[in-house]
């Protein structure tokens, strides 16, 4: 049987790995074959060659998508957690993975994302001492038409996973 690929994206901290994280346990705990890829955790070993102009994100981005179709047909449901920050490149990430894919929004808002700030990241960006990075040099466009958006910024953890077990637990019924 065919899986899916369950594909989270948004700006940096907010919340995609650990929504993610909620989620695959959720599904390993239904006795779901899961797998999840992270940005973080890939640009670690294959796709440590990349950095962070728009050309690198997208050929980020191609090869996660390619992995997890990959997985996908091969049976696993496959959790995903990419900034993947314009519609060109969540448009790419479509044509790859096709009817399999489910895209959620984590729609935490910039204010909230940049409070959090876990790496450091926004206030060395704010500073000026860090180029490229997602919401502040770079762009991160809000996407049009989501069939599913959650905001980590006011749902906690649990009710975010409640919010997408929900949403996936329906598509497998319809
Ligand atoms: N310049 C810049 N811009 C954005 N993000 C940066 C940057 N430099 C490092 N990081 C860290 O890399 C994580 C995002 O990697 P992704 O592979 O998800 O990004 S992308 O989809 O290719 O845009 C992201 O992790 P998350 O916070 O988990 O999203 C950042 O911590
Ligand atoms: N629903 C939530 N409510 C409150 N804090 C959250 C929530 N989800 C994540 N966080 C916190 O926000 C920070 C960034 O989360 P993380 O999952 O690493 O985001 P991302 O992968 O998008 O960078 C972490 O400190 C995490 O504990």
């Amino acid at each position: 049987m065919e899986g899916k690929v369950i594909w989270f994206f948004g700006r940096p901290c907010a919340g995609k790995t650990s929504l993610a994280n909620s989620v695959k346990n959720e599904l390993l705990a239904l006795g779901v074959k899961t797998i999840s890829f992270d940005g973080d955790e890939l640009r670690k070993g294959i796709n440590k060659d990349l950095g962070f102009s728009i050309a690198d994100r997208q050929e980020n981005i191609r090869r996660a998508a390619e992995l997890a179709a990959l997985f996908a047909r091969k049976g696993y449901w496959v959790v995903c957690s990419f900034v993947t920050p314009t519609e060109a490149i969540r448009e790419m990430v479509h044509q790859i993975i096709g009817h399999a894919l489910t895209m959620v929004f984590v729609s935490t808002p910039l204010e909230v994302c940049s409070a959090r700030d876990t790496k450091g990241h926004y206030k060395k960006a704010q500073a000026g001492e860090l180029a490229n990075f997602t919401g502040i040099t770079s762009p991160f466009e809000e996407p049009r038409n989501m069939a599913l958006a959650i905001d980590c910024g006011t749902l906690s953890l649990e009710e975010a996973t409640q919010g997408c077990m929900e949403h996936l637990l329906k598509d497998i019924r319809d």
